[in-house]
């Protein structure tokens, strides 16, 4: 199967003071549709880095991301923003919902970013109501929800334009483990059906052992895969 991403020697340096950070010393991966890949390494390892670079929220100072066969140092930051809004769906540890929105407007809100017209709209935000299994909760605000309900909305928000690329950092960071694992199986499950690729930097050993593939991030780099 061709690869839905590929990430070719990125490099990404941070200037500190005097010093400079070596975030991302030549990453090199490809994520192929319908499968999850989850993205492990210690604190300061660069997962937030990568992630950020694939998604086309900052540039690399070297290499080249490709998403769907196109290269994102090609385009320009109106490109790199239509890139976001259509195509990745971003989840991150803390939710990013907006307060004063519904679970439902929440989820619709990339769909009016994407101006999709209000019937398809509302129809596309009700089936994902249902599949993150929020329907008594649709008219709830976040500030009414649980954590995990919360996370779920995110999720369902992240998936609303149908990207085929799912990018998502901690996404059960602020969970307990019970209710990380029904996040993370309904993640899976969403990936699998939607032949979205995910990749999903996390500690969390739950959300690593649903995961299709691991990679190991150590300062910069990519380890090579245990054998086993
Ligand atoms: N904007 C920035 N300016 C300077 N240094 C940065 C910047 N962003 C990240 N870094 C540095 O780059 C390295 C990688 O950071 P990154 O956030 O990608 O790690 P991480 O693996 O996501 O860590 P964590 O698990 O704690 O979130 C760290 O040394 C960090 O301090």
């Amino acid at each position: 199967m061709s690869p839905l991403v590929t990430v070719d020697d990125v490099v990404r340096t941070f200037r500190r003071g005097p010093s400079t950070v070596h975030a991302l010393g030549g990453v090199s991966l490809s994520l192929v549709p319908g499968e999850l890949v989850a993205l492990v390494g210690r604190s300061g390892s660069g997962k937030t880095t990568l992630l950020n670079v694939v998604g086309g929220l900052d540039r690399p100072d070297g290499g080249e991301v490709t998403i769907d066969g196109e290269k994102l140092g090609s385009m320009d930051d109106a490109g790199l923003q239509r890139l976001r809004r259509g195509r990745v769906g971003f989840v991150f540890q803390s939710f990013g919902l907006l307060p004063f929105l519904s679970a439902r407007e929440n989820i619709g809100v990339p769909l009016r970013m994407l101006r999709t017209p209000a019937t398809e709209r509302d129809r596309r935000v009700d089936e994902l109501l249902h599949v993150v299994g929020l329907e008594p909760h649709a008219e709830q605000r976040p500030g009414e929800l649980s954590g995990g309900q919360q996370q779920r909305v995110a999720i369902a928000r992240a998936l609303a334009p149908r990207p085929g690329l799912l990018l998502a950092d901690e996404p059960t960071g602020q969970l307990d483990s019970e209710t990380g694992q029904t996040v993370v199986g309904l993640l899976r499950d969403l990936v699998h059906d939607a032949s979205s690729a995910a990749l999903v930097a996390t500690h969390d050993e739950t959300l690593v052992s649903y995961a299709d593939r691991v990679l190991h991030l150590h300062d910069g780099r990519i380890e090579a895969a245990p054998q086993d």
